[in-house]
């Protein structure tokens, strides 16, 4: 990604740019350098392996991979002959191969998660606001936020793209809302109940979110905190920093 940036700015009237910018050109060729120097690592250990197999018709203890068929490539030469690879192409095609086999290849896939949670074939009372059915004991429905099991929610996505955060994620948010829960009474205000009904903003949102007393001893100025939003949870978090 660096370094098709580089190229980017550079392909633009390479004698100005190269000068302009000096020192970007010199932070391409060291990323190059030092992609070529890994690269070369392994295209190398994987030659004199592929050297010490016996060419034998059974292929099977023997699993091809992408650069052995790098190897075998021959590209006509200006002589009329053929040459192979040279190390930086070889560097070059499998760079490139990471990047497409990690890239998004497919189309667009949208699934209604909305929905998902809403299915009565899947959860018992699915309107109800029953935070304790993701208890895991025996008696709850149980959450399986990764998909293994089957898909009944997907917060994080699922299968091979799912969040590849989806660990700190969880830590971060039970760490999080245990110390809320931990350090302060939280008290509802009379007469400014919570309306579960949805409001789209952004993301969809509560109708009217959970508005709560903080007993003055936790937060020195004794402030209302409005939860239900993100900017809210970081005033309260800020205050209890403070
Ligand atoms: C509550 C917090 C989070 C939620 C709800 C969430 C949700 C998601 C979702 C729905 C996707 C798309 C999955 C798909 O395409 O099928 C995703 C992808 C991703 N998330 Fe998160 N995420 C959260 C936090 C994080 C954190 C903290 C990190 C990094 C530390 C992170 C890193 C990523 C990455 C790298 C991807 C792309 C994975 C890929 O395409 O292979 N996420 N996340």
């Amino acid at each position: 990604m660096f370094m098709a940036y580089q190229a980017y700015v550079f392909a633009f009237s390479p004698a100005v740019t190269k000068r302009l910018f000096r020192r970007r050109l010199q932070m391409g060729l060291d990323a190059r350098r030092r992609q070529k120097e890994l690269f070369m690592a392994l295209i190398d250990a994987r030659r004199e392996r592929k050297k010490l197999t016996p060419k034998k018709k059974d292929t099977s203890s023997f699993e091809h991979a992408y650069v052995d068929t790098l190897f075998d490539i021959k590209l006509p030469n200006e002589e009329g002959g053929s040459r192979r690879l040279t190390d930086d192409e070889l560097v070059s095609l499998c760079s490139e191969f990471l990047a497409a086999g990690t890239d998004t290849t497919g189309a667009s896939v949208h699934f209604t998660v909305a929905e998902m949670g809403r299915d009565e074939t899947e959860w018992e009372r699915p309107m109800e606001f029953s935070p304790e059915r993701f208890l895991p004991d025996d008696n709850s429905e149980g959450v399986d936020v990764t998909g293994s099991k089957g898909i009944r929610m997907m917060p994080f996505g699922a299968g091979r793209r799912i969040c590849a955060g989806l660990g700190v994620a969880m830590m971060h948010l039970e760490y999080f809302v245990a110390n809320l829960m931990r350090e302060f009474e939280w008290h509802e205000v009379p007469g400014d109940e919570v309306d579960m009904a949805e409001r789209h903003e952004i993301t969809t949102v509560m109708k009217k979110p959970a508005s709560c007393l903080v007993p003055r001893r936790m937060i020195p100025r004794g402030l209302g905190v409005r939860l239900g939003g993100w900017f809210s949870c970081s005033l309260a978090f800020r205050q209890y920093g403070s």
